[in-house]
């Protein structure tokens, strides 16, 4: 890795993630975010790279197109912005196996739930029914199987009985933007590494949980 670590997030939506990991990268030398890619030409996400004048590219399904063809144009696109760490904000394409063996111990992913709970979609309404005290987000490695990757850091957060989905939701965005930066930080600074299907930080084995303070 250089001395900068070159950053490409892939986003599907809004992009309140992307713009945090920005706004962290312009606090953070390390780090530059080289491209945004989107599945989704209408993604806000690529609005927020226009608007921080950061390179953008868009990868659209073809109808009928396979997973595995889908992916081989999505690395094409990635492999153009030459990067070192790929960064999933709300990417809502599952990645097929071949895939994600060439990107994994940088590829990492953001998940609105407390993992291993809730792996998969709809996870704030699925925390309501079944009655949670508590939610949150995880930060974890990319690995083929769907949300199984080791978790580098997770952020908690209260579940109240009169919240709904999207008011739950908002409450672990706040969470998402300020633990995901810090990731990207340390990757950034080669304190973060996946080896042999577990996560590490400084040469410590991570918990299924991920890095907990002190
Ligand atoms: N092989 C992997 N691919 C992806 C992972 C992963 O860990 N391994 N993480 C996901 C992110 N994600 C949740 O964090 C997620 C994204 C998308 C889906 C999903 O069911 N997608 C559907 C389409 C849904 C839609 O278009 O709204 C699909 O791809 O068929 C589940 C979980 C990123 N990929
Ligand atoms: N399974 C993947 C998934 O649901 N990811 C979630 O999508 C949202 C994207 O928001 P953003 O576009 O504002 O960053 C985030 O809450 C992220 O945890």
């Amino acid at each position: 890795m250089s001395n900068c670590c070159r950053v490409l997030v892939l986003v599907s939506g809004n992009g309140s993630n992307l713009q945090a990991i920005i706004d962290g990268c312009d606090d953070n030398l390390d780090a530059e975010v080289v491209g945004v890619i989107s599945n989704k030409p209408n993604a806000y996400g690529l609005v927020r790279a226009h608007q921080s004048e950061i390179d953008t590219s868009c990868v659209i399904p073809h109808e009928g197109e396979s997973r595995s063809d889908y992916d081989l144009r999505l690395k094409a696109a990635i492999d153009k912005y030459q990067p070192d760490l790929i960064v999933l904000a709300g990417f809502m394409r599952i990645l097929s196996d071949d895939f994600v063996k060439q990107f994994e111990g940088r590829m990492i992913n953001i998940h609105p739930s407390l993992l291993p709970k809730y792996t998969g979609l709809h996870t704030h309404q699925r925390a309501i029914d079944a009655g949670d005290s508590e939610h949150g987000a995880s930060v974890h490695f990319v690995t083929p199987e769907l949300d199984a990757g080791p978790v580098i850091l997770q952020a908690k957060v209260p579940v109240y009985p009169e919240d709904d989905a999207s008011v739950l939701a908002e409450r672990v965005h706040e969470q998402e933007h300020a633990i995901y930066p810090l990731v990207v930080k340390w990757f950034s600074q080669q304190r973060l590494r996946m080896t042999d299907g577990k996560a590490y930080l400084d040469d410590q084995l991570l918990s299924p949980m991920g890095y907990a303070a002190d």
